[in-house]
Order: structure tokens, then C-alpha cells, then sequence
């Protein structure tokens, strides 16, 4: 099969290897990142997540098949309720109720990042849907995976928890479940629909690197 995530996977390089060099990325392997900028990208973290998961519901109901759609209404569920969790746990150590979590202020990258994801899902194909939410769920298993290898960096006391989720082989497998449905669904699709994926790959892997600049800068807008 021509697989379409060979070709994104290769038009993403420069930009995945930015972010694996970003101060925020390497700080949570090294444990040099400070505990208020992660508490910071905590809260944008939280409210993204909202979202996110919001896009697992649209496409359970673009799917036509019965296992596609389930599996998008588990992803949904394990969204809010596990991945979500982790960050309960981790605003927990911080101080920060789950309420104050939920009602932090949304940045402007956080906003422009899910409107964007929102508006693909509503107006796309789910081929469309599910390449512009996979860069969020593919980068962060390469990202733990890497991070993984560092020294120290799975046992650390405040960031190993990150981790040691992303790196994970359920991690992995869910990543990797995206991965070949994208495969699948674009196998017999035109070169101008392969093309219209690849620039929502583009466009959301440019979002995730800015997503990590606004938390490493804790920037809410990048204007008062
Ligand atoms: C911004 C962002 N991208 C990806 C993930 C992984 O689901 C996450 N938690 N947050």
C-alpha cells in the first residue's frame, strides 16, 4: 500500500526537529524546565485536551464503520478521563483545583490551534479531520519516546509522570492506530486530496511547535 504518513512523516522533519530542540522539550528531559512554566503549559494543556477530544466525538460520527466510530468514542472518553486525569493529578501537586483548571484563560495560541483543528473536523472529509489532529498524538509519542532515552528522565519527581505517558506502549498504540486509519483512508484518494492532507499536517505541526513556544514563554496573547 502507498502510504500516505511516509510523505508526511518526511515533510514534517524540519519542523518535529525544531520542536525536539525547543528549550520547553529538552527542559522536560533534563529537568532544567522551571515547575511555574510547566504549571503554566499545564493549564493551556487542560483546556486544549477540552477540545481535542471534542474532535474524537465529530469523528465517531464521520465514520462509517462500526469499529472506526467506537474507537473514536473510546479516544474520546480516554481523552477527558485519562489523559485528562494526569494533568488533575499534576495541577493537584501545584495547588490548582480542577475547577481553576478548567476556567484558566485560554492563549491566543491555544485558541487559534483548536479553532483550526474544529473548523477541519466540521467542514472536512475525516481523512481531513484525522491528518490535521495526528501531528498532536504522532509528535508527542516521538517527543516521549526520545525523551525517554535521556538520563534520569523517565525517574525525574515532577516531569518523569510526562514521561513515562507519552513514551508509553499504550501511547504508542493509539498513535499508531491514527496513523494506519489515515493510511487507509487516503489509499485510493487524488493527488489534490493528498495534497490538501498534507497541508493540514503542515499547518497543525507548526501549531504544536507554537504551542510549546507560547508555554515556554507564557504567553497568553501576543498582544494586551
Ligand atoms: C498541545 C498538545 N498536543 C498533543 C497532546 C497529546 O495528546 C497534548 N496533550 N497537547
Amino acid at each position: 500500500m502507498n502510504r500516505i504518513s511516509e510523505r508526511l512523516y518526511q515533510a514534517v522533519q524540519p519542523i518535529w526537529e525544531q520542536t525536539h530542540r525547543h528549550p520547553f522539550v529538552t527542559g522536560l528531559g533534563d529537568g532544567s524546565l522551571s515547575p511555574h512554566t510547566f504549571s503554566f503549559y499545564m493549564k493551556q494543556d487542560y483546556l486544549f485536551l477540552l477540545e481535542y477530544a471534542k474532535l474524537f466525538a465529530i469523528a465517531s460520527t464521520k465514520a462509517v464503520d462500526l469499529e472506526t466510530s467506537a474507537r473514536f468514542a473510546k479516544l474520546q472518553e480516554a481523552t477527558l478521563n485519562e489523559e485528562m486525569a494526569l494533568h488533575r493529578a499534576y495541577a493537584e501537586r501545584f495547588g490548582i483545583s480542577a475547577a481553576e483548571l478548567e476556567g484558566s484563560q485560554p492563549s491566543f495560541v491555544m485558541h487559534a490551534y483548536t479553532s483550526y483543528m474544529l473548523k477541519v473536523a466540521y467542514q472536512g472529509t475525516l481523512a481531513e479531520l484525522v491528518s490535521a489532529v495526528l501531528p498532536c498524538m504522532w509528535s508527542y509519542w516521538e517527543i516521549g519516546k526520545r525523551l525517554a532515552k535521556a538520563d534520569g528522565a523517565l525517574a525525574h519527581p515532577l516531569y518523569g509522570e510526562w514521561v513515562r505517558t507519552y513514551s508509553s506502549d499504550e501511547f504508542g498504540e493509539l498513535a499508531q492506530w491514527l496513523i494506519d486509519l489515515l493510511d487507509r483512508l487516503a489509499a485510493d484518494s487524488s493527488e489534490a486530496d493528498r495534497a490538501r492532507l498534507e497541508q493540514h499536517f503542515l499547518t497543525t505541526s507548526k501549531m504544536e511547535y507554537l504551542f510549546w513556544e507560547m508555554a515556554y514563554r507564557e504567553e497568553l496573547w501576543p498582544i494586551r
